[in-house]
C-alpha cells in the first residue's frame, strides 16, 4: 500500500443507489483522508442519510465502489462488516442515553459488550478519561434526566469516543440546540479530531457548524456532489446553485 492511499479513510467512487423510480444518489465520488473533517450539507431528503448508511454498511450501493478503511463495505462478511463498525463512531439524533442508566453505565455499557477482556479498572479508566474529554467527568453518577440536552450530547459522543473509532459520522449534531450550547459542540467536533486524530463526516443543515468544524465542505444536489472544498471556496463560488443553496439556509437559519 503506497502512502497516498493509506492516508484515504473513506474513498467513494461512481456511487449510485435508488428506491424504486426514485433516483438518491446518481454518481457520488469523494475522498476524505486521516484526520480530515467533512461536513456534508444539503436540502432534506437529498440523500445524506442514505450515503451514511451507505458508508456504515447498513444498506447496499446499486453501483460504485464504496471503501471504508481500506476494506469494500458491500463486498465483506457479516463479521467482517461487524469489525469494521467497532472503528466507526456514530452520533445521530437518536442514539439517545439509557434513562435507566448513570452516566457512569451508559459509558460501562459499549466497553463491557464489545471488549469484553477488560477489567473493572480499566473499564473506569477510559470511563473517566472520555469523560474529561467532554468536560463532563462531574456528571459521572448522574441520571441522564439531570443532564441538560447539550450535555446529553456530549455524553453521548462520549460514549462514541469509549471506543477509539477512526471514523466519526455525526448527524445533525447541532439540531435543536441554544446557540450557545452549539458552540460547545462545534468545539468539541473539533478538539476529538484533533486529540484522536479521527476523520468525520458531519451531517449538517447549520452552516456555522460545518464553518467551525469541518475542514471540507461538500454540498450534495440532485444525486451528486454539487461543490467540495474548504467553506471559503465552495461559498465564494459564483455557481448559481451554490448561492441559492446559501441564501437558502442563511434566511431560514439565522
Ligand atoms: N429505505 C428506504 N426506502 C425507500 N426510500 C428511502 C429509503 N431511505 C431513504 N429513502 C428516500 O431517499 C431520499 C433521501 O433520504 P435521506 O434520508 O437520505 O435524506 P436526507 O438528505 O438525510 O434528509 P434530511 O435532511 O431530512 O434528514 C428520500 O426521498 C427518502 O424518502
Amino acid at each position: 500500500m503506497n502512502h497516498e492511499s493509506k492516508d484515504i479513510v473513506i474513498s467513494i467512487k461512481g456511487l449510485t443507489k435508488s428506491f424504486g423510480s426514485l433516483s438518491v444518489l446518481q454518481g457520488v465520488d469523494i475522498e476524505i483522508v486521516k484526520g480530515e473533517n467533512i461536513a456534508i450539507l444539503g436540502r432534506s431528503g437529498s440523500g445524506k442519510s442514505v450515503l451514511i448508511k451507505i458508508i456504515s454498511g447498513l444498506l447496499k450501493p446499486d453501483s460504485g465502489i464504496v471503501k471504508v478503511l481500506g476494506q469494500e463495505v458491500d463486498k465483506i462478511s457479516a463479521k467482517e462488516l461487524q469489525e469494521l463498525r467497532l472503528k466507526i463512531g456514530f452520533s445521530f439524533q437518536n442514539s439517545a442515553l439509557y434513562d435507566s442508566m448513570t452516566v457512569r453505565e451508559n459509558l460501562a455499557f459499549p466497553l463491557v459488550r464489545n471488549k469484553r477482556d477488560l477489567d473493572k479498572k480499566a473499564v473506569n479508566d477510559a470511563i473517566e478519561e472520555v469523560l474529561n474529554e467532554v468536560g463532563l467527568l462531574k456528571t459521572i453518577n448522574q441520571m441522564p434526566s439531570e443532564l441538560s440536552g447539550g450535555q446529553r450530547k456530549r455524553i453521548g459522543i462520549a460514549r462514541t469516543l469509549i471506543l477509539k473509532p477512526e471514523i466519526m459520522l455525526y448527524d445533525e449534531p447541532t439540531a435543536g440546540l441554544d446557540p450557545i450550547t452549539c458552540i460547545e459542540i462545534n468545539n468539541l467536533i473539533t478538539k476529538v479530531q484533533k486529540q484522536y486524530n479521527t476523520s468525520s463526516i458531519i451531517i449538517t443543515h447549520d452552516l456555522t457548524c460545518a464553518k467551525n468544524t469541518a475542514n471540507k465542505v461538500a454540498i450534495l444536489m440532485d444525486g451528486k456532489f454539487l461543490s467540495t472544498g474548504s467553506f471559503e471556496e465552495v461559498f465564494n463560488s459564483q455557481n448559481v446553485n451554490v448561492k441559492t443553496f446559501y441564501d437558502y439556509n442563511f434566511i431560514n437559519n439565522k
